[in-house]
Formats: C-alpha cells, structure tokens, sequence
C-alpha cells in the first residue's frame, strides 16, 4: 500500500478533476437512491387514491431526476478517465526515462519481460483500478449506505430482512475478494515469465530454427500459457460464482419481503408500495456492495503492479554525476590504476588489479582468450559499468568527476554486439552524432568500409533497416556500428572486437582509415587475432580478468609464452600475421 502513497503525486495535477469525478458521482447516486420512494408514493398515494395530478407530478419528478443523474453519472466518467489518463501517460513516461537511465547491472537484474509488463500491462492496471476509484467508490459505498438509512427510515417493518441478507452478502463478498486477489497476484508472476518467454524466443527465432528447437520451445511455451490458463481459470472462477451466490441472496431477501410484506398488508400495517421500494432497495445494497467489492478487487490488482513500478522508479542510478563536473575538453591519455570489477557484488571479480597507461593519440590492442575480461575492461571507461577499487583517469583526472554526457560525447564507442534500430542507416548514423551532415554520413561510412554496400542499396543512406538489421550480414552491421562510432570524431575510441565478421580485405582498409582519421585519437582495439593489433603502440595481453603481459607486438614476442602459443596458433590456422 506504501507504493499506492508514493504514485499519488502522479494525480496531484490532474486533482481539480479527481476531486470533480466524484462529486458528479454523489449527484449520480443521490438521485437513483430517489427513484425507488417517488415509486413507493406514486403507488401507496397516487394510484392507492386515484390522485392524476400526484401521479403525473411524480412522473415529472422522476424524469427530471433521471436526467440530472445522467448528468452526474456522464460527467463522472469523463472526468474519472481523464485523471486515471493522464496519470498513466505521465507514470509511463517517467517510467520509460528511468528504464533509459538504468545501469546495465540494474538492466540485468529487472528482466526485459518485467520491464516491458511495467510499462504496459502493470500500468494499465493501475489506470483501470484509478477509474474504478473515482467513479464506484463513491458510488457503491454510498448506495449500500444510503439504501439502508432509507429502508430505517420508510420500510422499517422490513428492515430485520436486511439485518439478516447483509452481512451474508458482506461475508461473501470479503470472502471472494480477498480470495481473488491472492489468486490475481499469483497470475501476474506467469504473466511475467510469459512476457521474458516470449521475448527472447523471438529474438532467437533463427538460432531455435536452424537448431530445430522449434518442438521444444513450442512444448516449454504450452507449459508456461497452461500454467497461466490455470491460474486465470480459477482466478476468473472465483470471481464468476460471488455474482450469482449474491443474487441468490438477494432474491432470498427478495421471498422473505414478499412473505413478510404480504402478511403485514393483509394485516394493514404496510403499503404495497414500501414493499416495492424495500426490493428496489435491496437491490441497490447489493449492488453498493458488490461494486464496492469490484473496487477492492481491481485495487488489490493494482497493488502489486503498483509495488513493481515503485521498484523500478527507485532504482538508484548508479552513475551519479559530479554536482561541479569537470568540462575541459578531453585530449585521450588514459589510465588505469588497479582496477577491480565484478558483475555481481560479492562474487569473484572480473577484471583484478588492472593497471596501465596510454598517452593520447596512441593505440592501446587488448587480445585474450575468451572471457578473459576484455570487453569487460573497455566498458568501463565509458562507464557502462563502475569500477569496484581502483580508479580509472583520463587526462590526470578520475572519470567519476567527468559530466557522464560529456564523458561520453569524447568516446566513440562500437561494441562487441553491432546493435542497430529499425531506422533509416543515415538515423541509426545519427545516433553517434545527431547533428550529422550527408557529408559526415558518407564519409564515415567510406572509413568503416560500409560505403561500398550502402551504395548498392536502392536507397542508399535511407534504406531502412529491419529489428535487429536481420536485413544485412553480420560484418555489414559491424561496419555501420563502427561508422556510428566513427561519425563523432571521438578523441577516444573503443572497438570491441568489431571486425570479428569482416573479411581480411576490409579489415585492412578499415585499419588504414582509423589510421588515417583518427591519428590524434587514443585507439582501444579489442580483439582474438593479433593481426587486428600487432601495430598497436601496446598490446594488453589478458588473462583470467588480469594483464599477464604488456608491450609491442616484438616485444611480446620476445616476453610471453602466451603470445607466442597464439601467435603460432593463428598463423597455421591462416590469419594474416604479416604486412
Ligand atoms: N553482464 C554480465 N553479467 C555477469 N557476468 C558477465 C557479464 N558480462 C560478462 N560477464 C562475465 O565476465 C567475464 C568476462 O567477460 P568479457 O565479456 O569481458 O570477456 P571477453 O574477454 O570480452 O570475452 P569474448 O572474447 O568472448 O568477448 C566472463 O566470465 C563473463 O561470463
């Protein structure tokens, strides 16, 4: 419930109509709690005593306050959805900023499926269940309480048959509801495996495909929408049975009127129309309750969801900016000073003690066996990720007092993963440099060697890549990442083993272009073959999340085992290693 407090500032400017929503919503009910004793003297007064006049006047009443419950119930739903909208475009809206400024740890631990149930499912439960508030709580309360005072008041004779019906109908009602909201929660758990199911087998629709897994993953999803047809069953169920046992209730009180009733005319001590609106009334109780009950359901729903949301908007962004950050213009020497980093707090670090220094302008090759640590290593100096001990400087100065947004602007950044959207090339570009000219388009693209294949393209820099650019070869996507990552004209830049799926030719020439433009830029250029660094100022030779040995491609030579062992390796296995 704390959550529910800590979502209410979102309806704090929209409060003129939440507060409007339910007062329409009194003027609704006050009315309709009329009906029933206008019938009641149309019946005992006006036809009981033949009385046209009573009779026609009454009918007027009735029609005048039908209309202005009309009014009442119209301008309540309209201003109900008003709030309970723009609550949630603004909630989705925050939502959407904070997910944008997550961590990557924080990326990791909120699954992809989770984050997308909160930003549509979860919030549009709280929509509903604000709806719900502001046009039933008003109204169901107040008709089961207005119902009862009225019977008190003009149908006291029958009155025991409500001291009986209604905490029956009570019972029940606390009964289901709180059953339905255990079972509620219980569905939005497998909602969220569905989601992250869903997610990623469509992501790897190709792998599932050429591993003929389709069966398997087909049979695993049937499990999971079982498990969630289920859980729904019954939670639907459960909510199906309290409409007819309350009715059945109800028409119950309804033959004990009847029986009472009749017994009291014929004894004439009661009118036949206090019978009539005695019914009407029972009615409305049930009716105020049962809405009254759909109300708390709808919010025990939402409680939930409401919790989730909270729990994203406080996740704490770990990349805090400086509040005096540093501002001069990045020139590129970088140090590292035993630095130490793990995924997981507490687990075995991935990058141990790591120290070195490069000069700006230089070309730093960072070579390793697999998981050996090294695109862990480039993804903290843009500070995708913080360092557990140690610090990292650039220019003399720890990267922690940079501005993150200027930090960043300095660094161009291709990583291992070519990740590309389904925009336009010239957009997908745009996003190293929002700015860019065609120019700076063409251009980049020329020193990432992609020139050549977008040329090809019918529509050249506007051919529209597909989700995930499926619609382009592995290398043509590294290639476009690289040209976002160039287009900026980093004094940093980060190539995370970016010419994994480029042919040897390419490979070359992009090596010449780097060389060529980005002479004055510090290089960090990770890969597996040695031919992609043996011209590197120094090479970072890692191993098990440290630096076994550093140095010119000779000197390595000369120095490490492990260099020579690769060395070796590859060129029987035909990478290039000379000129
Ligand atoms: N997001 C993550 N969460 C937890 N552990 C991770 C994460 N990313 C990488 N690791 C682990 O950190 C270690 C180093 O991974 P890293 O990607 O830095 O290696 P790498 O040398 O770049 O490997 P490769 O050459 O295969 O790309 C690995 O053991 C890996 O399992």
């Amino acid at each position: 419930m704390q959550a529910v407090g800590k979502l209410s500032k979102y309806i704090k400017p929209y409060i003129l109509f939440a507060i409007i929503a339910p007062i329409m919503m009194i003027v609704e009910v006050s009315m309709d709690l009329l009906q029933p004793t206008i019938l009641q003297h149309i019946i005992d007064d006006g036809i009981a005593e033949n009385d046209t006049v009573f009779i026609l006047r009454s009918f007027g009443l009735m029609i005048i306050t039908s209309l202005i419950g009309l009014i009442g119930g119209i301008g309540c739903s309209i201003y109900a959805s008003r709030t309970a909208v723009n609550f949630s475009t603004d909630l989705r809206h925050d939502l959407y900023e904070t997910i944008t400024y997550f961590s990557n740890s924080s990326k990791d631990k909120f699954t992809l499926g989770k984050l997308v149930t909160n930003l549509t499912s979860d919030i549009e439960m709280l929509q509903r269940a604000l709806t719900m508030l502001l046009k039933i709580f008003v109204r169901g309360p107040m008709m089961f309480i207005g119902a009862i005072v009225i019977v008190f008041i003009t149908a006291r004779e029958l009155f025991p048959i409500l001291m009986v019906v209604v905490p029956i109908l009570a019972f029940c009602m606390y009964y289901f509801t709180a059953l339905s909201g255990k079972l509620f929660h219980k569905v939005q758990l497998v909602v969220d495996v569905v989601n992250t199911k869903v997610q990623e087998n469509l992501a790897g629709i190709r792998v599932i495909k050429a591993y003929n897994r389709k069966n398997h993953q087909i049979d695993q999803f049937t499990d999971i929408n079982t498990q969630l047809m289920k859980r729904s069953m019954s939670a639907d169920q459960i909510i199906g049975v309290l409409a007819p046992l309350t009715m059945f209730v109800v028409n119950m009180g309804i033959v004990a009127a009847l029986w009472m009733g009749a017994i009291k005319v014929d004894n004439n001590t009661l009118q036949v129309g206090v019978i009539l609106a005695f019914i009407n009334y029972l009615m409305m109780v049930m009716q105020g309750l049962m809405s009254s009950s759909m109300v708390l359901v709808q919010l025990a729903r939402a409680v939930p969801s409401a919790e989730r949301i909270v729990e994203v908007l406080e996740e704490k962004i770990e990349f805090t900016n400086p509040s005096v950050p540093e501002s001069h213009k990045i020139q590129g020497s970088v140090s590292f000073e035993n630095v130490s980093f793990s995924y997981l707090k507490g687990t075995e670090s991935v990058l141990k003690n790591i120290s070195f220094h490069v000069n700006a302008g230089e070309t730093v090759g960072i070579l390793g066996m697999t998981g050996s640590g090294k695109s862990t290593l480039v993804k903290m100096i843009p500070r995708l990720f913080d360092v557990d001990s140690g610090v990292i400087k650039i220019d003399g100065i720890p990267i922690g007092q940079y501005g993150l947004e200027h930090l960043r602007q300095s660094i161009g950044f291709a990583p291992q993963k070519a990740t590309l959207f389904s925009k336009t090339i010239a957009e997908n570009l745009q996003y190293g440099k929002s700015e860019a000219t065609e120019q700076q388009i063409l251009q980049a693209l020329q020193a990432s060697n992609a020139r050549e294949f977008v040329d090809r393209l019918e529509a050249g820099t506007e051919h529209v890549l597909t989700q995930g650019a499926t619609n382009l070869s592995g290398g043509q996507r590294q290639r476009l990442a690289m040209a976002r990552a160039f287009i900026r004209k980093p004094n940093i830049l980060v190539l995370d083993d970016v010419t994994s799926a480029v042919d040897s030719i390419s490979e070359k020439a992009i090596q010449q272009a780097i060389d060529e433009q980005f002479a004055g830029a510090t290089k960090f250029i990770v890969s597996s073959k040695i031919s992609s660094v043996r011209h590197a100022n120094q090479i970072l030779l890692m191993d098990d999340g440290k630096i076994i040995a550093k140095g010119t491609h000779e000197q390595l030579l000369k120095t490490s085992e492990l260099y020579n062992e690769m060395a070796k390796t590859q060129a029987e296995k035909g990478v290039t290693l000379s000129e």
